[in-house]
């Protein structure tokens, strides 16, 4: 289903936190929305469900007003962080509960379960009690009694942060995969950009209330519209030095560590040191300014490097400056 967010915007109290967001999302598009820790993304996927109301604007879903639409008739499947399975029930009947309340033939909710069970590769404990299986397994069983109905569209807050980082890993891979299985429109809220990137066909950052960038992965990452994003995305903060360095007064360079190359013509002193496997981050002292510099070599605290950039940004007032080729 497509998706239209028209000029959303809401407000507790005195306290704006959605200020119009517009944007589309297209039929079995898996979209992230990225932002920090009380930027709102709850509140706009509670808003998108009809849980909470708007104070302004619309959603349109395949070209149909929901806008005062009740959850119910919205038909929205949710999964949520805390998600709450029945502990005195089967994987079965947890899944089988919103389809029984639906008054559903037997027959008809065992199809369905077969076909969500397979999917979710959970088949062999679906006659478990949901207290014997392990939190990953909880969490599909979660998703899947989220998606059986047959949504038109589904809504997921970080519904992973629970599992452990290994886990984690592999249940990302799944649900990428199971979202393609039914080209489903998937609007999925994380604080971990990491996350984003990986499972996102496009990235929307909500910064202040509003969309302040919406682009793939690789479009955030290297291109950020604005110095926060650029600190925000990559799994170190972009560096940014003053244009002087370039002969450009009144702009700054933005570069990511893996930007650079040791050796050349620019200098910092190490300050400290993080290795992640075989690479390693330095942290420099570059005249009055602190840069991560990638690096294969080891160095120490206190050691002088030379290095160069060998891409980089230019920002002017935070905002990135678009005609820049290098
Ligand atoms: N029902 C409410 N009444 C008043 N203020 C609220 C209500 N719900 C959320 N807020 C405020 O709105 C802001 C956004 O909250 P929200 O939970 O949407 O952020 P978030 O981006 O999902 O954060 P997190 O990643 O920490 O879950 C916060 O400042 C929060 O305190």
């Amino acid at each position: 289903m497509m998706i239209e967010l028209q000029n959303l915007y809401k407000k507790y109290g005195s306290k704006v936190v959605i200020n119009g967001i517009t944007e589309k999302i297209e039929t079995g598009e898996f979209f992230v929305i990225l932002g920090p820790s009380g930027a709102g993304k709850t509140t706009l996927l509670r808003i998108l469900a009809g849980i909470e109301k708007l104070d302004n604007g619309k959603i349109i879903v395949d070209g149909k007003d929901v806008t005062n639409l009740p959850p119910e008739k919205r038909n929205v499947a949710m999964v949520f962080q805390n998600y709450a399975l029945y502990p005195n029930m089967t994987v079965y009947d947890n899944i089988a509960f919103p389809l029984k309340m639906r008054h559903m033939k037997k027959d008809e909710i065992e199809k369905r379960i077969d076909r969500i069970a397979t999917l979710l590769k959970i088949k062999d404990i679906l006659h478990s009690p949901v207290t014997k299986i392990s939190g990953g397994q909880q969490q599909r069983v979660a998703i899947a009694r989220a998606i059986v109905r047959d949504p038109s569209f589904y809504l997921l807050d970080e519904p992973l942060s629970n599992l452990d980082a290994r886990v984690r890993f592999t249940a990302r891979g799944e649900l990428k995969r199971i979202q393609k299985e039914l080209n489903g429109t998937f609007i999925y809220v994380t604080h971990d950009q990491k996350e984003a990137m990986s499972l996102a066909d496009r990235i929307a950052v909500l910064h202040e209330g509003i969309f302040e960038q919406v682009g793939k992965p690789e479009e955030l990452y290297e291109y950020p519209k604005t110095k926060w994003i650029g600190e925000f995305i990559g799994d170190f903060p972009m560096n940014f030095l003053p244009g002087s360095i370039i002969n450009e007064d009144g702009i700054e360079i933005g570069f990511r560590p893996e930007w650079t190359l040791l050796g050349g013509e620019f200098k910092g002193i190490v300050e400290s040191i993080e290795s992640v496997g075989e690479n390693i981050y330095l942290f420099c002292k570059v005249k009055d300014s602190s840069v991560v510099i990638f690096s294969k070599q080891r160095y120490d605290v206190g050691d002088e490097v030379s290095f160069s950039i060998t891409k980089y940004r230019k920002f002017k007032d935070g905002i990135l400056i678009k005609d820049d080729k290098k």
